[in-house]
């Protein structure tokens, strides 16, 4: 059994189908590409599957058990992180703290912990800004502190939406590192980007959606020849 299967996905708002019966599955150390032009779906998806929002018709299983509908936290708690495309961190809490609010609630504060929450910023390189308010830190470096705190529960399935956006390249070259080393650890990776070029260098798979539908699931190759995938971006 796959980690994540998604089957007859459909989000409606309104008289709009934003999803329009998505199905796919990923497996553990899988990193899929989620692509698509402006409005495709790709953030609706992981609303969906992270339970910000509640599909209209659809299933999604995680490690086989049912998870449709449930509520963001209870998800999280089965081991969903992600992050978002404008990074949400505590903006008036140190570093250390922010990294802290996600597994609070599981156990106290123990020695162990924060030694765990020290050793995710120095793996993120943010050791040093530790005590500082998260609002110090520059729009890159907060999408790092995210992913560290997305990291401390040690989730098993992440999504990444727009990770690398308005992100300096050093610092791109950096979170691509650390999103191979999340998928070396097993886990399961979604990410949607818009840079194209890092998709196809970190996918294993890639799925295309156009107006809520799935176009293209495949190789990287497979998806960069596809005529379905190459019409959606020309003529958009
Ligand atoms: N909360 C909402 N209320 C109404 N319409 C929404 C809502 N969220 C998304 N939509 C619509 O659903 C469609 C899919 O949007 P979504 O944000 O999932 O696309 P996307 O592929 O992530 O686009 P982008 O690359 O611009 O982020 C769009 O037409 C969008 O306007």
């Amino acid at each position: 059994m796959s980690k994540l299967d998604v089957d007859g996905l459909v989000k409606r708002f309104g008289g709009l189908v934003a999803l329009d019966g998505v199905a796919f599955a990923a497996a553990p150390g899988e990193v899929l590409g989620i692509i698509g032009v402006n409005g495709a779906g790709k953030t609706t998806l992981m609303n969906c599957i992270c339970g910000i929002y509640r599909p209209d018709a659809g299933t999604i299983h995680l490690d086989g058990a049912v998870v449709t509908g449930m509520a963001p936290h209870d998800i999280a708690t089965r081991g969903v992180g992600r992050t978002f495309q404008v990074p949400r961190v505590f903006r008036r809490m140190s570093l250390i703290d922010n990294l802290l609010v996600p597994v609070l609630k599981r156990r106290a504060p123990d020695r162990t912990l924060i030694e765990a929450a020290e050793a995710m910023l120095e793996r993120m390189r943010l050791i040093d800004l530790r005590h500082n308010f998260a609002e110090e830190l520059s729009g890159g470096q907060q999408k790092l502190l995210e992913m560290a705190r997305m990291l401390m529960p040690e989730p098993k399935v992440v999504m990444l939406d727009e990770p690398f956006a308005g992100v300096h390249p050093t610092l791109c070259r950096f979170m691509i590192e650390q999103i191979e080393a999340m998928a070396a650890a097993h886990t399961t990776v979604l990410l949607i980007s818009h840079d194209l070029t890092s998709i196809y260098r970190l996918s294993s798979r890639v799925l295309a959606l156009n107006q809520g539908r799935v176009i293209a699931d495949g190789g990287v190759d497979a998806i960069r020849g596809n005529p379905a995938v190459i019409e959606a971006y020309l003529g958009s």
